[in-house]
C-alpha cells in the first residue's frame, strides 16, 4: 500500500469513525475526523451546526471544511452527507484512497438509535431508507474500494480494508 491517505465515506453508523480510528492505530498514521473538525471549526456539536445553518448551508459548510485538508498517510473519517458536494468529493480523490463503508439498511437502521441528535442531513419527510437508497448509488461511485460491514466485527472489517487496497493499489506507482 502507498502511503497516500485512507479516506472512509458512507451512511451515518456505518462506522467510518470506529473503523479510521482503529485502523490508523494499525497503520500507526493519524486519524482524522472530519465531523470533529467541524466541531471544532464551529465551536459546536454537529446537531447545533445543522439546526443552526440549515440543510443546504451545513452541506456546503461540510464540503469546505473538506476542501481544507491536506494531509498524507493519515486515515479520514467522514460525515455521511459529504457526497451531496461534486466539489468535496473530487478534493477527497485528490488526497487519497477513497473506501466505501457499507451497511445494510437493516444494520443502519438497529445501530442509529440516535437518529435526532446526530446532525443528520436529512431533508423534511425524507425518512432514513430515502436517505439511505439516495446516497447509496453515490457512495459507490466515488470509491475506490467497497467493503460491507454486516456481521463482521470493526477488527475484520479493517483487516478487509487493508487487503482490498493492497490488491487495488498494488499496480500504482
Ligand atoms: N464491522 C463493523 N465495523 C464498524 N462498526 C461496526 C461494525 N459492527 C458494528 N459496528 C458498530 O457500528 C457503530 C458505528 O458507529 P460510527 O463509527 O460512529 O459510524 P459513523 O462514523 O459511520 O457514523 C459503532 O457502534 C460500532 O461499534
Ligand atoms: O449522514 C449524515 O447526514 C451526517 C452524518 C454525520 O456523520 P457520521 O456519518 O459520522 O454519523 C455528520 O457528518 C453530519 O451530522 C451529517
Ligand atoms: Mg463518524
Amino acid at each position: 500500500m502507498n502511503h497516500q491517505n485512507i479516506i472512509l465515506i458512507g451512511m451515518a453508523a456505518t462506522g467510518k469513525s470506529t473503523l479510521g480510528r482503529r485502523l490508523a492505530r494499525r497503520l500507526d498514521w493519524a486519524f482524522v475526523d472530519t465531523d470533529l473538525l467541524m466541531e471544532a471549526w464551529w465551536g459546536a456539536p454537529l446537531q447545533q451546526i445543522r439546526d443552526h445553518l440549515g440543510l443546504e448551508a451545513f452541506v456546503q459548510a461540510e464540503a469546505e471544511q473538506i476542501q481544507r485538508i491536506h494531509l498524507k498517510q493519515c486515515v479520514i473519517a467522514t460525515g455521511g452527507s459529504v457526497v451531496y458536494s461534486e466539489e468535496a468529493m473530487a478534493h477527497l480523490q485528490g488526497q487519497g484512497h477513497i473506501v466505501y463503508v457499507q451497511t445494510s439498511f437493516e444494520s443502519i437502521s438497529r445501530r442509529l438509535t440516535n437518529p435526532s441528535s446526530r446532525g443528520l442531513a436529512i431533508g423534511p419527510g425524507q425518512t432514513l431508507k430515502d436517505l439511505y437508497d439516495e446516497r447509496a448509488p453515490l457512495y459507490a461511485r466515488f470509491a475506490q474500494l467497497t467493503v460491507n460491514t454486516d456481521g463482521a466485527t470493526p477488527d475484520q472489517t479493517c483487516s478487509a480494508i487493508t487487503l482490498g487496497l493492497s490488491r487495488t493499489t498494488q499496480d500504482e506507482p
